[in-house]
């Protein structure tokens, strides 16, 4: 039985996903394998896993914190082979023992590992939204060339895959000419009734505390600004091959109906069930079948009503930046991320207030003449050149906040 298990790398292993991954994971042990995970700061978690799951490999970015891991882990009497540096996270990613990779690491870190499971052909299960919204077009062929299989695990694009499935479904990335449009739903984030005004002061903590879901901080930060929205906005329509006209927003505050497809015959499937990652995680893990995920029966008379509002773009205009990058597709996506990967880490860092986050990037997004994305080193000098004038963005905005 064990020769038939599906090996599975954890890329981010110690974040939020990755736990929720390894929790669906142990539910299924005669089914899967874990192979490999990985951790960037948290490497006494990193420690705890591998004791747990006893991997083949882990893989640890920082050297510094290496060898005392090793040693530990030996100490321990666990086998698991630590491997050093972000080249290792790409190594393990495209492991030809690897069947499946959970792509989980945060931000623009997690491209060249996502990229890399894309080209060796492995199912890859994608939580890191910001590795496709940068490379856009070069990933999705990567995804193509390798013969890879892309799932997505966001519960947004996760929903919309599920609603597209049944006859004449067709895999992500191709288009489905009876699409009318997709609607993704927004919790609105925890500012969804603060008044403007109050905006201005609103602290770190209370931005990472989200009403419906336990999630990483900068995500958390995103859905705040409802830039989480907006990078969702570029990946569906990467996902599906759609044009921005055709994905809308709606914001859903109670998070129950994971996002929306309707069809030329008027039609609307939703997906909907508790606020828990594991239901993506277990639905891409299990695909095409269906394992149990842990997650409790959504009480549907208990939840009792379903609430649809339009977004308000005046107070959180991230939406509206990511639409237009959206629309102007080549490095604008990537320019758009990596500002608002600096801003975030600012304000996360109290160095620039949250309505600050939007100004920042809109001014770099202002400074760039879009470029044709045609390989990963134009998406790669975009993402730097937009982390260098974003943090010359910062500066001008320390002075106003001081
Ligand atoms: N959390 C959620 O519910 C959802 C998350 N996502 C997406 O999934 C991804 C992960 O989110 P989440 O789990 O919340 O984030 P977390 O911050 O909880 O976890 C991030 C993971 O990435 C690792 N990491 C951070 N920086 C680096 C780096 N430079 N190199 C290598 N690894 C690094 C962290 O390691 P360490 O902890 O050791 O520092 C950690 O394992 C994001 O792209 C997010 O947008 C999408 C939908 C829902
Ligand atoms: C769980 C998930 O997929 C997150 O991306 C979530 O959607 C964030 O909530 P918001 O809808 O508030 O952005
Ligand atoms: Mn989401």
């Amino acid at each position: 039985m064990s020769a038939a298990r599906m090996k599975v790398a954890v890329l981010g292993s110690t974040g939020s996903i990755g736990l929720s991954t390894l929790d669906v994971l142990a539910r299924h042990p005669d089914r899967f394998e874990v192979f490999a995970l990985t951790a960037h700061s948290n490497i006494a978690r990193l420690r705890e896993q591998c004791l747990a799951h006893r991997p083949q490999f882990a893989v640890v970015v920082d050297a510094a914190a290496a060898a005392k891991f090793t040693s530990e882990l030996q100490a321990s009497g666990c086998t698991t082979r630590v491997l050093v540096g972000e080249a290792a996270l790409s190594e393990v990613a495209a492991h030809e023992q690897v069947d499946a990779v959970m792509a989980a690491i945060v931000g623009a870190a997690g491209l060249r590992s996502s990229l890399a499971a894309a080209r060796a052909g492995k199912r890859i299960m994608l939580a890191n939204k910001e590795a496709l919204v940068m490379s856009g077009p070069l990933f999705m062929q990567a995804v193509r060339d390798g013969g890879a299989t892309l799932l997505p695990v966001d519960s947004e694009h996760n929903a919309v895959f599920q609603c597209m499935s049944g006859p004449g479904a067709t895999q992500a990335g191709v288009t489905r000419s009876d699409v009318r449009r997709v609607l993704l739903t927004a919790s609105g984030g925890p500012f969804l009734r603060t008044p403007a005004s109050a905006l201005v002061a609103v602290t770190p903590e209370q931005a990472c505390k989200h009403p419906r879901w336990v999630m990483g901080r900068k995500i958390s930060v995103d859905s705040a600004t409802l830039m989480n929205k907006g990078l969702e906005l570029i990946e569906a329509c990467l996902l599906f091959a759609l044009p921005p006209a055709q994905v809308e927003v709606v914001v859903h505050p109670q998070s129950i109906v994971h996002s929306l497809v309707e069809y030329i015959d008027g039609s609307m499937l939703a997906q909907l069930g508790n606020p828990d990652m594991r239901t993506p995680i277990a639905h891409a893990l299990g695909w095409p079948e269906r394992i149990a995920s842990g997650v409790e029966s959504l009480d549907i008379l208990r939840a009792a009503r379903l609430d649809f509002e339009a977004p308000d773009a005046t107070r959180f205009p991230c939406l509206r930046l990511a639409r237009s990058a959206a629309e102007a597709g080549g490095t604008a996506p990537a320019v758009l991320n990596a500002a608002n990967e600096v801003a975030v880490e600012a304000f996360l860092q109290r160095r620039l207030s949250f309505l600050e986050i939007p100004e920042v990037i809109e001014r770099v997004l202002a400074r760039h003449p879009t470029l044709p994305a045609s390989s990963l080193d134009d998406v790669l000098s975009a993402d730097d050149w937009a982390r260098r004038e974003a943090q010359a963005a910062l500066t001008a905005a320390a002075g106003v906040c001081a």
